[in-house]
């Protein structure tokens, strides 16, 4: 006869450890399930998605009834277990089912901690942990419109995100100065805040919640300092606590959680515990990859499969907030014996930090760019020693790029690995999805094993294990919308706006059928730009979906002032420029005037109610050094002055710069052109950089000097400065017309490939064909900086844009006209 085994709880946990345990043997029991729910398994992590409009309540479930009949389970769900007679081997429902085991799994979960206000009682204060809860808070969107989420943690973050999307207006109290505290350092922290900011949320910090407010529902929230926040919905993500009740009743030991050993046994024979209601060597964990790790486990012991037992492990996280990458792993503050290697890029709203001890990878912070997670997700689990040669980590061997890729890294796995930890998804497991099901793109992968279906952070390495297993050539790649409010690709949105002569973002969400109406700040300044590209004459730019700088026409700095740059052709200026520079520098008292990297000047710290006067008495172009636009050519002395100078570069790049000057573009473009090979104006890591030969010149394309470098490839070698020039036109309206919103040319021809651009260029009808319409937007872009000082009427709605006290890029969550201000990531 079987052997009875009998699970409290229907969750992700205990349902794992339920399939691993049928994959192992089958047979051996006779499986009943108690779950408080009335639901099947379900995918918790994806709740975020439900409430954030990404997914539907169909998509989340994990096991439905028919798994659970067909695999003779016997399921009691929506009966919850109140009594555990151990001695007797019998659980006891609410509803008076009395059920015997000979083997009894508890996998109760956790409890949100609700805090104990006065209030916390009424109408309308919620937790997020169930589908219930997401039900009432879609319910309460429609017909309320205040959100306040206590709790900047990852789940307040995905929460207050999804209240976003349902178009409630959203603030989130935290308790700390700053988020997520738990997961990340201050810097990263305060990139986040700016970014959610930009998003609409509002946050206040290092609020102490005192009662909550309101008759039978709730009003608000008061605050010990005696503020208060007005609110319709209350929200409480303030940390979980394990399930425990039960087991403590039942005299099993507890502790946080209910402790277990190894093999997941508790201090009672024949009762385990597995998931986040079990403590193992003092931790209780709160992210799936752990609790399927426990399954594993369990699952290998009770189906007599001999095991080394669990071992605890190392966790990392990644919050699914569309349009924000953020990951956190390990050991992440500076602890005493602790070095960390950290690198910043403001420009592209990149940070990463990477913590060592003993010259082992110890934990890590990513923010802007999680590409590298995995990666170091792995070198903190196997503990390889970097001593010595730590940069190595994130800069290669060579300095250039990280040492291992994500293709060395999954050859390295072994099949039993798990890939997905969000799903439990093993490397075996998505390789016979690809060699027996037949998937060919991460999509199908997603679609037939969940691997990368919920936080997402797994992506990198199911596309490197798709890529080893078929070839690169057969792997197809997946169409993607450009961000959570549309399933339509770039390509079709602007085939769109070519074929219905679409000139507004409003027409295109509205013909193209936005899922979300108002678009979000992903979206719309992608649509502002397709539309300026597409139609130059007939569009007019939307100032209010542009990033706060370029609103500005100024780069906001972090104490809230900001900075301007004057247009200096070629980096070549006068005697009496530099007097006018300086004369206002000291006008407007500016306290630091520094020579910048593309050989501008760098006038810093301006109030803003000083910036169009300055921009009259400077009486220079705008340098643009806030815009997704052409920034700098940047020149070296060439033939004029140096000996070995072949070629006249600071005519060719003053040349340059007045023809291109003012060019919206899909990112920033850097230029350079240098005198002879020596290179000193470093054109081979320039968007496009001209390198003067002996008769003629090399152009090079795709290059980048920022956080991934990368060197420039050649394009094409010309003999005269006209072809320069038409190459050079031709090479910027192809990138224009062709990348993604927000692509750097160094991504973009990684993506399409030089030979791509090469063949689009290479007839010189084609290119002239481009010149003639970059020349056609070129002929219509006016000087921001003069317009506003001549046109009374653009005086007025720059001020009024403006009005608004910015703090620094805090300042980018601020509503305008009822619409969000997006913030800069470019500087
Ligand atoms: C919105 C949200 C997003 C999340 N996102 C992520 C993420 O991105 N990544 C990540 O790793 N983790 C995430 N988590 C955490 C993750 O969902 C949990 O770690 C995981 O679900 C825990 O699994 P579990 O089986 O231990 O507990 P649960 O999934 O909570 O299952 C326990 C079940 O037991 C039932 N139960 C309890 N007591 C009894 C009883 N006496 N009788 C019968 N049934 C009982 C409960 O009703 C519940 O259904 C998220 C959580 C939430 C709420
Ligand atoms: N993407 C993900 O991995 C993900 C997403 C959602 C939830 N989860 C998991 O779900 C669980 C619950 O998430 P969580 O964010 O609630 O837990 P948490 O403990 O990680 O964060 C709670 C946050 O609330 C703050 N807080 C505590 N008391 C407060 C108070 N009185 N006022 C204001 N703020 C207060 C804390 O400082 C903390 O930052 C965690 O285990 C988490 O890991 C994970
Ligand atoms: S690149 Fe050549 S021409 Fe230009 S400054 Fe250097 S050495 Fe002189
Ligand atoms: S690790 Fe989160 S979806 Fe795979």
């Amino acid at each position: 006869m079987k052997k009875k085994l009998v699970m409290i709880g229907n969750g992700m946990a205990g349902v794992s450890f339920v399939e691993q345990l049928l994959k192992l043997n089958p047979n051996r029991y006779d499986i009943t399930i108690i779950g408080a729910e009335p639901h099947p398994n379900y995918n918790r992590i994806m709740l975020s998605s439900v409430l954030a409009g990404d997914a539907n309540m169909q998509d989340i479930v994990l096991n439905d009834w028919n798994w659970y009949s067909s695999n003779h389970i016997e399921l009691h769900a929506g009966q919850t277990v109140t009594r555990i007679d151990t001695a007797a081997r019998l659980v006891t429902t609410n509803q008076g089912l009395e059920v015997a085991y000979d083997e009894l799994v508890l996998a109760t979960g956790s409890l949100p901690f609700m805090l104990p206000l006065p209030g916390a009682d009424k109408e309308g204060v919620i937790a997020f942990r169930d589908i219930k809860d997401c039900e009432t808070m879609i319910e309460t969107a429609k017909s309320y419109k205040k959100a306040v989420v206590i709790g900047g943690g990852l789940l307040g973050l995905e929460a207050a995100r999804g209240l976003l999307n349902l178009n409630m207006e959203v603030s989130v109290v935290h308790i700390h100065n700053y988020l997520m505290e738990r997961q990340l350092d201050l810097t990263a922290a305060r990139m986040l805040q700016a970014e959610l900011e930009s998003q609409g949320m509002k946050f206040l910090l290092e609020k102490h919640s005192d009662s909550i407010i309101g008759r039978k529902r709730v009003a608000g929230l008061k605050f010990k300092d005696g503020t208060h926040v007005e609110a319709d919905l209350i929200v409480m993500a303030v940390g979980i606590r394990p399930n425990v009740q039960l087991a403590k009743d039942s005299g099993i030991e507890v502790n946080r959680g209910i402790v277990v050993d190894d093999q997941m046994r508790t201090s009672i024979p024949n009762v385990y515990a597995v998931g986040e209601c079990a403590e193992h060597r003092g931790i209780a964990y709160g992210l799936v990859a752990p609790l399927y790790e426990q399954g594993a486990v369990l699952a290998k012991s009770l189906a007599g499969v001999e095991n080394e037992g669990y071992q605890g492990s190392v966790v990392s996280t990644k919050l699914k907030v569309s349009g924000v990458n953020v990951f956190s792993a390990g050991i992440f503050t500076d602890e005493p014996g602790t070095k960390a290697l950290r690198v910043q890029d403001e420009l592209d709203g990149i940070y990463k930090k990477v913590v060592f001890r003993d010259g082992k990878v110890v934990g890590s912070v990513l923010f802007g760019d999680t590409a590298d997670g995995s990666r170091l997700f792995s070198l903190i689990r196997s503990g390889e020693d970097f001593s010595g040669r730590e940069k190595e980590v994130l800069f290669g061997a060579g300095g250039g790029s990280s040492s291992a890729s994500n293709e060395d890294l999954v050859a390295a796995m072994s099949g039993d690995e798990i890939v997905c930890g969000c799903n439990g998804v093993t490397k075996d497991t998505i390789v016979e999805s690809i060699t027996e099901n037949g998937c060919v793109s991460l999509n199908e992968i997603k679609a037939c094993t969940k691997a990368s279906a919920s936080c997402g952070g797994c992506k990198p390495l199911v596309e490197a294990i798709l890529t080893a297993t078929l070839g690169a050539d057969n792997v197809q790649t997946v169409k993607e919308g450009i961000c959570g409010c549309t399933r339509h690709t770039r390509d079709e949105v602007v085939e769109a706006i070519k074929r219905m002569r679409l000139t507004t973002s409003k027409e295109v969400m509205h013909v193209m059928e936005w899922d979300n109406p108002e678009g979000c700040s992903k979206c719309r300044p992608a649509l502002n730009y397709y539309l300026g590209m597409v139609w130059p004459e007939e569009h007019d730019d939307e100032l209010e979906s542009r990033f706060v700088n370029e609103r500005n026409h100024a780069n906001i700095q972090k104490d809230g002032t900001f900075s301007v740059v004057p247009r200096i052709y070629g980096g070549v200026t006068t005697p009496d420029d530099l007097q006018k520079i300086a004369s206002v520098a000291q006008k407007y008292q500016v306290p630091l005037v520094k020579i910048t990297g593309g050989q501008r000047i760098d006038l810093l710290g301006v109030k803003k109610e000083d910036l169009p006067q300055m921009w009259k008495e400077l009486d220079m172009p705008s340098g643009y050094a806030y815009g997704k636009a052409l920034r700098t050519v940047k020149t070296c002395v060439g033939s004029t002055f140096c000996r070995f100078g072949t070629q006249d570069s600071i005519k060719m790049g003053i040349e340059m710069e007045k023809r291109f000057e003012r060019l919206n573009t899909p990112a920033k473009v850097k230029l350079a052109v240098s005198g002879c090979p020596r290179n000193c104006a470093e054109s081979t890591i320039k968007d496009l950089g001209v390198v003067a030969i002996d008769g003629g010149s090399e152009i090079y394309v795709g290059g980048n000097g920022g956080t991934r470098v990368r060197a420039a490839e050649l394009l094409v070698k010309v003999k005269t400065d006209e072809e320069v020039l038409e190459w050079t036109a031709a090479y910027l309206q192809y990138y224009r017309e062709t990348a993604n919103f927000g692509e750097r040319t160094s991504e973009w021809v990684q993506r399409v490939g030089l030979d791509t651009v090469k063949k689009a260029l290479e007839k010189k009808e084609d290119r002239e064909a481009l010149v003639s319409r970059i020349d056609k937007t070129l002929g219509l872009m006016k000087d921001p900086w003069k317009q506003i000082i001549e046109n009374d009427e653009l005086r007025s709605a720059f001020d009024a844009l403006t009005a608004a006290p910015e703090r620094g890029a805090a300042a980018a969550g601020e509503p305008v006209d009822g619409k969000v201000i997006l913030s800069d990531k470019d500087r």
